[in-house]
């Protein structure tokens, strides 16, 4: 061996057990190009179609090509050989056995993915995806320089060391124009997960010189609808786009003014609808539709406005090219069958279980109280005990069922604590001064409804207080799902009474489903679990969805 070629294997060992760190830069600047000559040459082709969906296969000969190029002039030989690899095996076999013969294998849309590192993080993270159109899987995109994006499109990411499970395997199907349904855990990221590939997609979009909506996410309250258009505005920012929130309970005509300048609305469905009948909307153009806390939206209280919505954008079912993407952290049976007619060949994505699951940052007690009456005291020995423990910067969210109840309870608690409320019956300006100055922290104590139990993404929200069992077992972990973001830990309480025994069996589930302490007092009423109804009323049967082949590492 000469000289050189001793010292290039040396070179080539020391890069190999660095991670690739130091030639990832390189690679960087190549797939960066790559991206753009990739991105120039989709431009070209979607000015015929307006938006071209890829297929997985596309997609794949598409990024083969793209490390072909880079590969070319790096000039090497051991990448030569590295690029057979990954064209010849770009996507995993999903039939048992397959991890065994996949050591080598990876995926289109994960470039420096390492498969075995993907497959690994599968595992270790509970990532299923079933996909009704094929055997094959896309393997995780596991770290943010594998987006096909250039990094001045990505800088809203860098706060982040790396994707969440549902970010890092919904991407590579998102990205390749595939309808989703994403599951997963509360406070996991679901926004960027959605957020990014509408970024891409936006992205290869031909310059309009009249902006027309080409993104429209539907969100079930204001004040998601709110936090999700702050979001995705700033993610979107580098494309200098417009992006709009539309709500109720604020004037319609400046929204209808701004909604006339934007490609991105973020809304609630009464108003959009109310713009889309107006004519002030037009959702003819919209390419990427994302339904956030999707099995709310398919609710029977929000069924008939989603349909109209739904009727408003390109169907696909009848050959128009609108990708369609539900997100949250509940799939109830119950929704199933309907979210399948707005969608086509679904890829479902789960992370953790299957079954209802609470985020496995919380944990999670029940305190069962005979006497109902009992439970305001009992509230306010918590909250003294508490608000004292966790401190100033900590915050104590308190749900109530009712407004009436909550505003009662608020009232209350006033006359010992600082506290702020948020429920239906208060004006919008009122419920967005409570809210933000629980943010803030200017007070560290919430009594809500149900309106604060979805979505909301609080700092430095601790505990949890259940001060009245919600309607559902889902709104059960939405709402203590406002603690343990991110990774950090939170705590819930439930006061359990014996009006709320019919949800014994569903909470005692969830409990043991995320190894929690289940109380004697509440075993005591009993571990079954009534069959829920769906939204005609009828029992939930049990194929909903079209069947698909499903893929669990375990
Ligand atoms: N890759 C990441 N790494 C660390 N934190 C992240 C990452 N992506 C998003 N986050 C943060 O995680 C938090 C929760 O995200 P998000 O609100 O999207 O959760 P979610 O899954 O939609 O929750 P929910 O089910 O309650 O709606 C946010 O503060 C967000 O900024």
């Amino acid at each position: 061996m000469s000289k050189h070629s001793e010292h290039k294997r040396k070179h080539d060992a020391q890069e190999k057990v660095s991670k690739k760190r130091s030639k990832h830069s390189k690679d960087k600047k190549h797939k960066d190009k790559a991206v753009k000559d990739v991105s120039d040459v989709t431009e070209v082709t979607e000015k015929i179609t307006e938006k071209v969906t890829e297929t997985v296969t596309e997609i794949t000969e598409q990024v083969a090509g793209d490390v072909s190029k880079k590969e070319q002039k790096s000039k090497k030989s051991k990448k030569d050989k590295s690029k057979k690899k990954k064209h010849d095996q770009s996507s995993e076999k999903s039939e048992s056995g397959s991890t065994e013969s996949a050591d080598s294998t990876t995926t289109s849309s994960t470039l420096h993915t390492d498969p075995d590192a993907a497959r690994a993080f599968m595992k270790e993270q509970e990532i299923s995806i079933a996909d009704p159109t094929t055997k094959e899987i896309l393997l995780p995109l596991l770290s943010f320089d594998d987006l096909p994006l250039p990094d001045k499109l990505t800088a809203g990411l860098r706060n982040f060391k790396q994707p969440t499970p549902i970010q890092a395997a919904s991407w590579p199907y998102l990205l390749a124009g595939r309808d989703v349904v994403g599951i997963a855990e509360t406070g996991s990221g679901k926004t960027v997960a959605f957020g990014i590939p509408a970024l891409r997609y936006l992205n290869q979009l031909p310059k309009e010189k009249h902006p027309s909506i080409r993104v429209l996410v539907v969100s079930p309250t204001r004040e998601l609808a709110i936090q999700t258009y702050e979001n995705m505005r700033d993610l979107l920012a580098p494309l200098g786009l417009n992006v709009v929130a539309v709500y109720g309970g604020a004037p319609k005509f400046e929204q209808a003014r701004a909604a006339r300048e934007a490609s991105v609305i973020i809304g609630t469905p009464g108003r959009l609808l109310d713009l889309i009948n107006d004519g002030a909307v037009n959702c003819s153009k919209v390419g990427y539709l994302v339904l956030d806390e999707a099995d709310r939206m398919l609710d029977t209280g929000f069924e008939q406005d989603i349909r109209n919505i739904m009727s408003a954008t390109p169907n696909p079912l009848a050959g128009g090219q609108r990708q369609t993407v539900f997100f949250s952290a509940t799939w109830p049976e119950s929704v199933r069958e309907l979210a399948s007619t707005f969608l086509k060949d679904p890829v479902k994505i789960t992370i953790g279980s299957d079954e209802l699951a609470a985020s496995h940052n919380i944990t999670q007690i029940v305190e069962v109280i005979d006497d109902p009456r009992q439970k305001e005291y009992r509230l306010e020995a918590l909250l003294r005990k508490h608000l004292k423990e966790i401190g100033k910067n900590g915050k104590v969210l308190v749900f109530a069922l009712y407004k009436k109840e909550a505003a009662r309870v608020e009232n209350t608690l006033r006359r010992k604590f600082d506290v702020v409320g948020i429920h239906g019956d208060l004006s919008q300006a009122a419920r967005i001064q409570a809210l933000d100055s629980f943010k803030s922290g200017r007070c560290n104590l919430l009594v809500a409804t149900d309106v604060a139990a979805r979505g909301l993404d609080i700092p430095q929200v601790q505990l949890v207080i259940n001060l009245t069992f919600p309607l559902t077992i889902e709104d059960y972990i939405h709402r203590i799902g406002r603690t343990g973001r991110a990774n950090t830990k939170g705590t819930s309480i439930t006061l359990f009474t014996p009006q709320d025994k019919g949800h014994a069996g569903e909470l005692i589930n969830v409990l043991r489903q995320a190894n929690q302490t289940v109380p004697d007092e509440l075993l005591k009423f009993g571990t079954a679990v009534k069959p829920k109804l769906n939204a005609y009323g009828a029992r939930v049967a049990d194929a909903p969805m079209k069947a698909a082949t499903k893929i669990v590492f375990d």
